[in-house]
């Protein structure tokens, strides 16, 4: 049987990179790009079928950032599918952005540097805004827009006889600190993504104990420090390429200076190719790439409890029902 892999924010940054890589393993596979602009979506799939011309390339609008838009296109994928084998959760945002001069100078002569290079710890910030849904944009876009269309399609997901595979895109920018159970979608705070992203790793560990049982599988990555639209939003792409020497010689103290997208999607593709049943719920994968500019797969354990996990879960769950009573008024019956 044909795999069915979804990747979510597929028409640029790391899901393109990674749609490249997973067509240029397995031509076989029948790839759906799920993006929430047609014209975005349908350049990269050209893009993909010039280079993979007899590959089965199809395109799912979805907006994560409205819960319409994911009802919908989970009732697509429906439609067309009766198994997704990989669902890559990966687009995301970081909107906003604003860089501490002041922290990164201070970082800069502490001990602390690699650890600032890796994470950005102490130095990033950002400006969030709240969605039609009436959610935080950086949380229902990272995550629960994700999640709800976990929720939806889990017929598609769950199957006795063989396994499927949830794959997010996280990050080392993830912080315990930056996150609360008690403001779970970071209203007050000032780091929303990182919030958002220490989310998605308590969700995986919640997400796991909740379906391992049913044959569906959950883990997170971090790409590493990837050149992208998101990162040209922190400093423009001339600054980048400017200092694309500096950022050569960091990789030399730290590989999570992988900056290109094919090097970023490497751990998302490695786990394409484990064995679900053999990966540890409670570590990241990380994309690495070496001073001379190899690519590798490294393990870290997540800063995370079970408890939590399940107290989020538990909390996306009620958060689910509230929204869908509210943006969607025959929810159950459509
Ligand atoms: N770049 C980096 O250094 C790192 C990135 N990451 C994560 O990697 C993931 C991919 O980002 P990256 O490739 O860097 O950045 P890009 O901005 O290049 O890609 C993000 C993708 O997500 C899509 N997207 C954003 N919002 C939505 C939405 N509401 N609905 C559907 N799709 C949406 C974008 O679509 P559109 O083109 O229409 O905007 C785009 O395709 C993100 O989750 C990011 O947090 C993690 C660690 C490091
Ligand atoms: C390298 C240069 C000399 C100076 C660049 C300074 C900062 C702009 C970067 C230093 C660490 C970077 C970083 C990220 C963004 C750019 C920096 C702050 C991320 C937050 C991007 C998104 C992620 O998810 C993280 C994994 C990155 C961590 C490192």
């Amino acid at each position: 049987m044909r795999k069915v892999v979804v990747v979510t924010g597929a028409n640029s940054g790391i899901g393109f990179a990674l749609c490249e890589r997973l067509l240029s393993y397995d031509d076989q596979i029948r790839l759906c790009l799920g993006c929430r602009n047609l014209q975005r979506a349908e350049a990269a799939r050209t893009a993909l079928l010039s280079s993979h011309p007899t590959a089965d390339v199809s395109v799912l609008l979805v907006d994560v950032g409205k819960v319409t838009s994911v009802v919908r296109a989970a009732k697509e994928l429906k439609e067309r599918y009766k198994k997704v084998d990989y669902l890559y959760l990966n687009a995301g945002i970081m909107p906003n952005p604003q860089l501490s001069f002041r922290a990164f100078i201070k970082g800069l002569f502490s001990r602390n540097v690699i650890n600032m290079f890796a994470t950005a710890e102490g130095i990033l910030t950002q400006k969030d805004r709240i969605t039609e849904d009436g959610l935080q944009e950086v949380f229902e876009t990272n995550v629960f827009g994700h999640f709800m269309l976990i929720r939806e399609i889990e017929p598609l997901l769950c199957h006795a006889d063989s396994t499927s595979q949830l794959i997010w895109t996280s990050s080392s920018n993830a912080r315990k600190s930056a996150f609360s159970l008690s403001d779970y979608q970071h209203s007050q705070g000032q780091e929303p993504y990182s919030s958002s992203k220490y989310a998605t790793d308590l969700l995986s560990v919640a997400l796991n104990k909740q379906y391992n049982k049913q044959g569906l599988y959950s883990s997170v990555v971090c790409p590493g420090l990837v050149m992208t639209n998101l990162t040209y939003g922190i400093m423009p792409s001339f600054f980048w390429t400017l200092i694309m020497p500096i950022m050569w010689l960091i990789r030399v103290f730290t590989n999570s200076f992988t900056i290109s997208p094919f090097n970023g999607a490497e751990a998302l593709m490695w786990l394409f190719n484990q064995k679900a049943e053999s990966l540890d719920p409670l570590s990241k994968y990380h994309s690495c790439t070496s001073g001379l500019g190899n690519n590798y797969v490294c393990l870290s354990k997540m800063d995370v409890d079970e408890k939590s996990g399940d107290l989020l879960l538990q909390k996306m769950l009620e958060l689910e029902k509230e929204i869908c009573k509210k943006s969607i008024p025959d929810y159950r019956n459509s």
